[in-house]
């Protein structure tokens, strides 16, 4: 339970939900002249259509203040589920219903690459609807949350000249300078060094309590183990397991060691 008994106030209703991508021209022959030439002859209009049926009737529903792991094999459907919750994807079928505004957190959040951590990190604060004068007053503690500095000034160096953790680091920093409705962190954590992940760990706990609903996708379980209270098991694209973090990742882990 999330408030401790209160009334519970859902964020994320997800209702018998499907997801489908469609891979136009996965046929053989892709985009050449002579399979565009046999679809003339054949009279067919478009290359084939395959399609992945990744989420196949999810339903769930998440309370705020709570913080809930989204765990699973390769390929299960697990960020798919969040781009989904976070408007990126249509639904095939099913609804997602959210309160409030969604944020998606993944390890390929735009960040400009030729511009300077500095500039990303004020860019970044107002595209999340911050004004200049917050801006200011946040801007060091972002810097010094990311931990970028600690080796020399690189916030004022481009961003192309980081490492896809500092570059994590930094995307986590700016995105967790704000409170979030529903925050949805796709990895982020498993890039950063063991100090960093502490960090962000507690600041996760925060943003929990401050106000929303926070879904955490990781292969790391120690990091769902010390964010989530509940975890969500997704397995070829169907919910197989649902509740308290500690029983789900016992029957993950016993799950994972079987199948070895
Ligand atoms: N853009 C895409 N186009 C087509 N199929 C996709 C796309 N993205 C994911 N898929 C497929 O959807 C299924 C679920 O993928 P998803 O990335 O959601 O899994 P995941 O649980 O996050 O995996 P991982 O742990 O490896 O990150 C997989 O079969 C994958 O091949």
């Amino acid at each position: 339970m999330a408030d401790g008994g209160g009334e519970r106030i859902p964020t994320v209703i997800a209702d018998q939900v499907h997801i489908v991508y469609k891979i136009y021209g996965a046929g053989a022959g892709r985009g050449s002249a002579t399979s565009a030439l046999s679809r003339m002859v054949r009279r067919k209009a478009s290359p084939a259509i395959s399609e992945v049926h990744a989420v196949r009737g999810i339903s769930f529903i998440a309370y705020k203040g709570e913080a809930v792991g989204l765990i699973g094999s390769n390929g299960s459907g697990k960020s798919t589920t969040l781009a989904a919750v976070a408007g990126l994807l249509p639904t095939a079928s099913g609804s997602i219903y959210t309160d409030g505004q969604p944020s998606l957190l993944g390890v390929n959040a735009a960040m400009m690459n030729d511009l300077t951590g500095e500039r990303n990190v004020v860019l970044g604060c107002l595209a999340m609807g911050m004004s200049y004068a917050e801006v200011r007053e946040k801007y060091q503690g972002i810097v010094d949350f990311s931990g970028i500095n600690e080796r020399g000034d690189f916030v004022s160096l481009p961003m192309r000249t980081y490492s896809s953790g500092m570059a994590a680091r930094l995307r986590f920093s700016i995105a967790a300078a704000k409170t979030h409705d529903v925050l949805l962190i796709d990895e982020a954590l498993s890039t950063g060094d063991t100090a960093f992940q502490r960090r962000s760990e507690q600041r996760i706990k925060e943003l929990r309590e401050s106000a929303g609903t926070v879904f955490l996708v990781s292969h790391n379980n120690n990091s769902i183990r010390d964010t989530c209270e509940r975890t969500i098991w997704l397995e070829a694209g169907v919910i197989r397991a649902d509740g308290p973090t500690e029983e789900i990742l016992a029957e993950y882990e016993k799950y994972m060691k079987d199948r070895r």
